[in-house]
């Protein structure tokens, strides 16, 4: 092993928190929303899910890379974070099939971070103030990080799917499958990619700003509307597209951002959460068979409870047993649903993939 030397780096929260650390992966400046994750495990597949661009991830699990780093657990086709907080990192890995440590992977794909940060205090003290900006820097003193830190937008109002959506369209999945689904790709994970095409969907995946007419030229049996970053009240161009899939009473199932996109079709508002949910045992209630599911989440904004009650377009169907805050929605009258958490897990438990199946029998009942 390559003995470390310990550089100094620096946490600025919004709210003037100063943390000092030891500096991690590439060396740098970088700033955006801060948020936690409590998943145990899954560090990987958390940092280059596209809807954490523009954010830094604290891991709330102390330990972070002692099991390195391989390709198979990517979500993307490189990390997206902004930046990483940890308190324990681990320059080591025992695992057989990591290919390298999280501290090549990090540099090589130019993430900042920092270690030997309290995380308990400080998802405490996120916990209790709210989302904010933060920066991690191991090169700027405080003075002009308070400069860099000012020029880091909100995320309030923030478009960034467009950013991290592809560029061309592909396929993904079996030519001769029995289905055909149009995929939007508004920062897509890898892995809802998977369970589609492992149930006999042939996907073809669609950038952000594609229209309704573009994606129905294919002629697909049905349409999905991916996860991804930023504010879902930025995104009309997204909202007009799934409006006319419902006008069109076509199939449609939206996973988290694109939960929060069917909602806004159909008049539902969204708002931001005081810190969001991110972790992998979010207990969640299915309201049409009662039973429970343990979740995977990663969202900072959410549907409006009290809309969703008053609507007579959607119903509730999920609910989120700790706050009550509204996780999935069917559309009245319409082969579209949605659910706010992440079914594909990845990582994460496996209790919600039952709705990849209800998409495919929506579909087929069609
Ligand atoms: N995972 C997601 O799709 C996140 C959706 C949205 N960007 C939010 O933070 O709520």
């Amino acid at each position: 092993m390559k003995l470390q030397k310990k550089e100094k780096a620096y946490l600025l929260l919004e709210d003037g928190t100063l943390l000092e650390g030891t500096a991690i992966g590439k060396k740098g400046t970088r700033g955006g929303e801060i948020c936690f994750n409590t998943g145990m495990t899954g560090y990987q597949e958390i940092y280059t899910d596209p809807s954490y661009y523009g954010q830094i991830i604290v891991n709330t699990n102390s330990h972070i890379g002692n099991y390195g780093a391989m390709n198979e657990e990517q979500e993307s086709d490189s990390p997206k974070i902004n930046g990483l907080v940890v308190n324990d990192y681990s320059y080591v890995y025992s695992r057989k099939l990591a290919t390298e440590s999280l501290q090549e992977y990090l540099e090589r794909n130019d993430v900042i971070g920092i270690a030997d940060v309290d995380t308990r205090m400080l998802v405490r003290h996120i916990r209790s103030k709210g989302a904010m900006n933060a920066i991690i820097s191991s090169e700027l003193e405080v003075d002009a990080l308070k400069a860099e830190l000012a020029k880091v937008p909100s995320m309030h109002g923030l478009e960034l799917s467009s950013q991290v959506s592809t560029n061309e369209v592909y396929f993904v999945g079996d030519e001769s499958a029995p289905l055909k689904v149009a995929v939007l790709d508004l920062g897509i994970k890898n892995s809802i990619l998977q369970n589609l095409s492992s149930r006999g969907v042939y996907c073809k995946v669609f950038p952000a700003k594609t229209t309704f007419e573009e994606m129905k030229a294919w002629d697909p049996d049905g349409y999905f509307i991916s996860n991804g970053p930023g504010d879902p009240a930025a995104m009309d161009y997204a909202v007009e597209t799934v409006t006319q899939i419902l006008d069109a009473g076509e199939p449609l199932f939206g996973i988290c951002l694109g939960h929060q996109l069917l909602a806004r079709a159909c008049g539902i508002s969204t708002y931001k959460m005081h810190h969001g949910h991110r972790g992998l045992n979010h207990p969640i209630k299915n309201l049409v068979t009662g039973l429970s599911e343990m979740t995977s989440q990663n969202h900072g904004f959410s549907i409006s409870e009290e809309d969703v009650k008053n609507s007579d377009r959607v119903e509730a169907t999920h609910v989120h047993l700790n706050d009550h805050t509204v996780a999935g929605i069917k559309v009245k009258g319409k082969k579209a649903f949605s659910v706010q958490y992440h079914p594909e897990a990845s990582p994460g438990p496996h209790d919600s993939r039952y709705l990849f199946d209800q998409f495919i029998q929506t579909i087929k009942s069609k």
